[in-house]
C-alpha cells in the first residue's frame, strides 16, 4: 500500500501551490516532476506549444484524450476564452479522482468536466450528452496506439468540422507512427511537427499540429 505517484503529485501541489492560481499549480507539477519524480505531463517545454496553438485557437469547445493528472487539462483551461468549455476523456479512475482535485485547486473546474472510461466508448454519446455539435480544439494524449482510431471516428461522429486544430502530443516518443503517417498523408488534414523534448528530459519529443479540412 502506500501512495501513488498521481497522490504524491497532488500532495505536492496542495503544499506548494496557491489554490485559485493555475500558474502555481503548473509551477508545482513541474517543480515535483524535475525535483522529486518523473511523471508523464506534457512538462514545461512542449506545454509552452500547447499554450501557443491553445491560445493562437481560442476555442469554445475543446476536448482532451487522456487527462492523467490534469496537468495538460490546467494549461488548456486556463487559456479558454469565456463561455469556453473543456471535455477530457479519462480511462484510469485513479488518474481521474487526482485529476478532478488538482483543476479544482486551480480554480477551473467550471470550464472542464472530466469524463471517465474509454475514449472510443465516449466518442459517440458526447454530442448527445454534453451537447457538443462539434470540436474546435483536441488534445491527444493518451494510449498512443488509440490516437489513430479514435480521430476516424471523430471523423465518423461529425464532431471535427472545417478547421478544427488536433494537437498531438508523444509523436516522437513513445511515437504515434500509424496516426503521424495517416494526418501528413491525407487530403483531409494540413500538419506540422513542433519539435521539442520529452517532459523533463533530453531526448527528443514533439507535438504534432493537424488541421482538418473536412
Ligand atoms: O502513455 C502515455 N500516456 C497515456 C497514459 C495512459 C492513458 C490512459 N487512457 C486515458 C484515456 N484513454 C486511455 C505517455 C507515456 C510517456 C512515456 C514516455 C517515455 C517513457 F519511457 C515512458 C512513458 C510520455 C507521455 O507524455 C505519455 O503521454
Ligand atoms: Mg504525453
Amino acid at each position: 500500500t502506500g501512495t501513488t505517484r498521481p497522490q504524491r503529485l497532488l500532495r505536492a501541489v496542495q503544499e506548494r501551490a496557491t489554490r485559485g492560481d493555475s500558474e502555481s499549480v503548473i509551477a508545482a507539477i513541474d517543480h515535483f516532476c524535475r525535483h522529486q519524480e518523473w511523471a508523464m505531463n506534457v512538462g514545461d517545454e512542449k506545454g509552452f506549444i500547447l499554450d501557443s496553438v491553445v491560445s493562437e485557437v481560442s476555442p469554445q469547445t475543446a476536448l482532451e484524450l487522456g487527462t492523467y493528472c490534469g496537468y495538460s487539462t490546467v494549461r488548456i483551461a486556463r487559456l479558454l476564452p469565456p463561455g469556453g468549455h473543456l471535455i477530457t476523456l479519462e480511462f484510469n479512475p485513479n488518474y481521474a479522482a487526482v485529476a478532478r482535485q488538482v483543476i479544482a485547486w486551480a480554480g477551473l473546474e467550471d470550464m472542464v468536466q472530466v469524463v471517465e472510461g474509454a475514449s472510443g466508448d465516449w466518442i459517440p454519446h458526447l454530442r448527445e450528452h454534453f451537447g457538443i455539435e462539434s470540436f474546435d480544439f483536441v488534445f491527444l494524449d493518451h494510449w498512443k496506439e488509440l490516437y489513430l482510431p479514435d480521430i476516424k471516428l471523430l471523423e465518423e461522429c461529425g464532431l471535427l468540422r472545417k478547421g478544427t486544430v488536433l494537437l498531438a502530443d508523444n509523436v516522437v516518443c513513445p511515437g504515434t507512427p500509424d496516426y503521424l503517417e495517416y494526418v501528413r498523408k491525407s487530403q483531409s488534414y494540413e500538419s506540422h511537427y513542433f519539435g521539442s523534448h520529452l517532459e523533463y528530459t533530453r531526448a527528443e519529443d514533439g507535438l504534432e499540429k493537424s488541421v482538418y479540412l473536412g
